[in-house]
């Protein structure tokens, strides 16, 4: 499928609501370049949990300068412990502005053969692309989040217990929506899509449907 115009997707959303899951079938079905920010941000939680005294401001600029989407497709980034470590660092003005240029690049640059991009975070709607042609905020109540990113854990063979996952998810929200630089929050024109109640399909049927029809307007 080939669209008339390049199109730039925008969504924000809080730890495990679902919206890498919709990214990604979106991405898919219009054919666009998807990046999963949170992954980047979780490459470099992981150098600090395994070479915490290399750690420093110009290694992950020398890192962010090689960065690579296949960099972001590492299994150990899944876990529960980067995911927090992702949260903490991403506080740091400085480490936000090593990151930035990868993310301008995804979604304003993507390879020709793409009809556009489609980028999830915390910060997209508001800072990365501003001028997105759609911008979603996709959320879930914080328990079904918890059970959803449980059962994924679980999956991965991970030791974890529900209240550990459920308490570390309320910890994420909290760090992210309060944080001073760059704070999870949806913006006045980004389209609410809460996922709590609704299967994968029909997410995405929806989120299709309100992509369809400004496409068609
Ligand atoms: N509508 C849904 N119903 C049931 N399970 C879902 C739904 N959407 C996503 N999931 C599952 O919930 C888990 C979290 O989804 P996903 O990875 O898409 O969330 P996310 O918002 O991208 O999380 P994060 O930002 O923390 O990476 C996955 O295991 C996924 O398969
Ligand atoms: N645009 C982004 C993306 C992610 N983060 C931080 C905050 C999250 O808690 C952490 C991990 O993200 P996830 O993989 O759960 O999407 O990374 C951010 O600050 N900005």
């Amino acid at each position: 499928m080939k669209l008339k115009k390049k199109i730039k997707i925008a969504i924000d959303s809080p730890a495990a609501a679902g919206a890498g899951t919709q990214a990604k079938l979106i991405s898919k079905h219009f054919n666009l370049l998807y990046l999963d920010t949170g992954k980047i941000y979780r490459l470099i939680a992981n150098i600090k949990l395994t070479q915490a005294n290399r750690y420093s401001h110009s290694l992950i600029k020398k890192k962010m300068l090689k960065l690579t989407m296949k960099d972001l497709q590492n299994k150990k980034l899944l876990s529960d412990e980067v995911g927090t470590m992702a949260s903490i660092i991403s506080k740091d003005k400085k480490i936000r502005k090593l990151v930035h240029a990868f993310q301008i690049k995804s979604a304003y640059h993507p390879p020709k053969k793409y009809n556009g991009s489609c980028l999830d975070g915390r910060d997209i709607t508001y800072k990365i692309i501003p001028n997105a042609d759609f911008k979603f905020f996709i959320t879930a109540n914080t328990k079904t989040r918890a059970l959803r990113r449980y059962k994924e854990l679980k999956d991965l063979n991970k030791k974890i217990s529900f209240n550990e996952v459920l308490k570390s998810i309320k910890n994420r929200d909290k760090s992210d929506y309060n944080r001073k630089v760059s704070p999870l929050m949806r913006t006045r024109d980004s389209i609410l899509i809460n996922t709590t109640n609704l299967t994968k399909r029909s997410c995405f049927l929806k989120i299709k449907q309100i992509i369809d029809r400004k496409l068609k307007a």
